[in-house]
């Protein structure tokens, strides 16, 4: 594993030892975990009952601007009323004189995106153990009236059981109204959908949208409409551009990925009907993958076939 550096220029270091000055609760800083958009992440200890969390850090000096204040606690707010076996565990959240820290579910085996740069290309019974936990989480988001708008690789972490736990709700919303359409959006996601990019206002679709991108990644090894510049890859979004061979993907696979792509938002299958899908109901389901999936192809006929 490599070691990563903590790169402290220009900001307070974070103490060895932080404590939230209303529970008075210590914490031991640990590894270094990485970056994550403002937060520098690091494992937190509970000194009391030794349980590990990610710690996501961010230092005040950045959020100077209201509005920058305001995302950090509509994530806060969304993510600590959400609880689901595959929603990443958000376990409280505090602040001191320099920091915010939110204290999450560690999640020892990072994420998809590791997984996708070691073996590319995935199988299919993998594919669709993994997909459908994401499905099932979203599921429930859908029923709470949020949507994620960041589904990536990136954001679907992986426990020591290989279990998917959807995390980082620093671009989710809640919507309000039935047919509310969002029209704004502060921040990128990875896998844009047309109709965010348009500016014709959006909705749950959008986390169809992305879900279909990341079929599309994990069978066929890299993204649907990825280019070398950003503003090329938004023109064949826009166009709707992107090849799907018809050797390497089962056809449950393909039409899958077709419905989600579709560039009309209602045409897209909602989670409910995802679940329902050829592709996820007929085909090999795995009980669970060992963690030699994170290097090497599973033989499925060693593994206990359900
Ligand atoms: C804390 C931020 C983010 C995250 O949201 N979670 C849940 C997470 C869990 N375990 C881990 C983790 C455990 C062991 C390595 N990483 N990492 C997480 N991350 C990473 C940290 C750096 C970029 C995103």
């Amino acid at each position: 594993m490599t070691s990563r550096k903590e790169d402290t220029r220009g900001k307070e270091p974070i103490p060895d030892i932080v404590v939230d000055p209303s529970t008075k609760k210590k914490y031991r800083k640990g590894k270094f975990l990485g970056k994550g958009g403002f937060a520098r992440c690091y494992e937190l200890t509970d000194m009391e009952t030794n349980e590990i969390f990610a710690g996501k850090i961010v230092s005040k000096s950045l959020l100077t601007k209201p509005h920058q204040r305001d995302k950090m606690s509509q994530e806060i707010d969304i993510h600590r009323k959400v609880s689901h076996r595959h929603i990443v565990g958000f376990h409280g959240f505090f602040e001191d004189n320099d920091n915010v820290y939110i204290l999450l579910e560690l999640c020892r085996r990072r994420s998809l995106m590791e997984l996708h740069k070691r073996r590319r290309a995935i199988t299919e019974p993998e594919c669709r153990y993994f997909v459908r936990q994401v499905v099932l989480a979203c599921d429930y988001l859908h029923k709470n009236n949020i949507i994620h708008r960041d589904l990536k690789l990136g954001n679907l972490f992986l426990n020591d059981d290989m279990e998917i736990k959807i995390g980082d709700f620093g671009l989710a919303t809640r919507v309000s109204f039935n047919g509310e359409r969002k029209r704004t959006m502060c921040g990128t996601p990875n896998y844009i959908a047309p109709e965010v990019l348009a500016k014709k206002g959006h909705s749950f679709e959008v986390d169809s949208w992305s879900l279909g991108c990341i079929v599309y990644t994990l069978l066929l090894g890299k993204p649907p409409f990825e280019t070398s510049c950003l503003k090329d890859t938004y023109t064949r979004i826009k166009m709707n551009e992107y090849h799907l061979p018809s050797t390497r993907v089962s056809p449950s696979a393909r039409c899958l990925i077709k419905r989600l792509l579709q560039a009309t938002p209602a045409s897209r299958p909602n989670m409910t009907q995802i679940l329902e899908h050829d592709f996820l109901t007929s085909g090999f389901l795995p009980a669970g993958l060992p963690t030699s999936c994170l290097t090497m192809a599973p033989r499925f006929d060693m593994l206990k076939q359900a």
